[in-house]
């Protein structure tokens, strides 16, 4: 096997009324070397991952036997080198990015050739949901649905703006926030909550990021009912829009929230907000594009 490195970016899902379909990949990443090995050896490097007692408890590793052994191959030992920048259960998509991960060292070590379209529905299947999967392997930001047939996708390309996240110190399992969901909507509900996430994505698509700002502050799927598990909810949201924010959403299902800014607002946002919240890690992030990329290594 030639060595080889797996990158897979973090992503931010939702954006407000888009529940369990949006979702835009950031720079902050999950990296793993991988190379041939006669035992297994795994090296973590980063304070964002979970600890590892034994390979057989390992997620990705976990993942990676799972999908070769759905194609009758018998995942090989290697030795793993991971490094994360990705804070666990903040709702920055660690579970994604760990998902896509399994399954792309599955395919370059067993040498699978899974399509895109397959890695996609694969992992949209252990996810429970595309919104977070999808940027994480195409990057960009990404709309998709699962329907009868197939997961159905588009990237959109956003227009510029800073993006803001709000990392607070405390994490939220989102198995815990998807509880304090309701089971159903009334119709005038959900025709109102779909209805806005409508406009949210034709206010995108056109580049009228003030519309799309107020979109995506009026979310009826999830973020009512999630608001109260969520420190400093309301403040950050008023504060973000006085400091010139478009609007402010939920990342994922949180209790990080993310503020979209005019281009070259984002840095004194940060500055102001590293002084209100001192407990919380405030950061200037980029979108990423790439997605997941493997590389060669030597
Ligand atoms: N790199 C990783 N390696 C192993 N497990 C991971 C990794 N990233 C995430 N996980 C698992 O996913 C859990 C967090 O998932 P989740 O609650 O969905 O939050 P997030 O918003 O970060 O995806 C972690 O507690 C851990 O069990
Ligand atoms: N649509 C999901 C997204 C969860 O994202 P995460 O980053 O919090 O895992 C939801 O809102 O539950």
């Amino acid at each position: 096997m030639t060595p080889f490195r797996i990158r897979v970016p973090a992503s931010s899902a939702n954006v407000g009324p888009g529940f369990d379909s949006m979702g835009l990949a950031l720079n902050l990443y999950l990296t793993l070397d991988v190379s041939a090995s006669a035992t297994w050896k795994i090296e973590q490097h980063s304070s964002h991952l979970p600890e590892v007692t034994d390979v057989d408890n390992h997620y990705i590793v976990t993942i990676a036997r799972d999908i070769a052994g759905r194609w009758n191959q018998e995942f090989p030992p290697c030795k793993m080198t991971v490094w994360s920048d990705i804070p666990l259960a903040r709702g920055l998509g660690s579970s994604a990015s760990a998902i896509v991960a399994g399954i792309e060292l599955a395919d370059q070590a067993c040498a699978l050739a899974l399509t895109r379209e397959k890695k996609l529905e694969l992992a949209t299947e252990m996810e429970g949901h595309p919104d977070n999967v999808a940027p994480a392997l195409m990057g960009g930001f990404v709309i998709s649905t699962v329907t009868d047939r197939a997961i159905d996708w588009v990237q959109l390309p956003m227009p510029d703006a800073d993006v803001i996240v709000y990392i607070p110190e405390a994490g939220l399992m989102t198995e815990a926030a998807r509880k304090a969901l309701p089971d159903t909507y009334q119709r005038e509900l959900a025709a109102s909550a779909s209805a806005r996430s409508n406009v949210l994505v034709a206010s995108l698509a056109s580049g009228d990021f003030h519309l799309a700002g107020n979109m995506m502050e009026c979310d009826l799927f999830h973020e009512p009912y999630r608001a109260e598990l969520i420190p400093n909810y309301d403040d950050i949201r008023s504060e973000a829009k006085k400091s010139g924010a478009y609007g402010t959403v939920l990342s994922g299902s949180g209790p990080t929230m993310m503020s979209f800014a005019p281009t070259g607002k984002g840095e004194s946002i940060v500055s102001h907000f590293k002084e209100l919240l001192p407990d919380y890690q405030v950061a200037l992030l980029q979108i990423d594009h790439d997605g997941a990329v493997i590389s060669l290594q030597g």
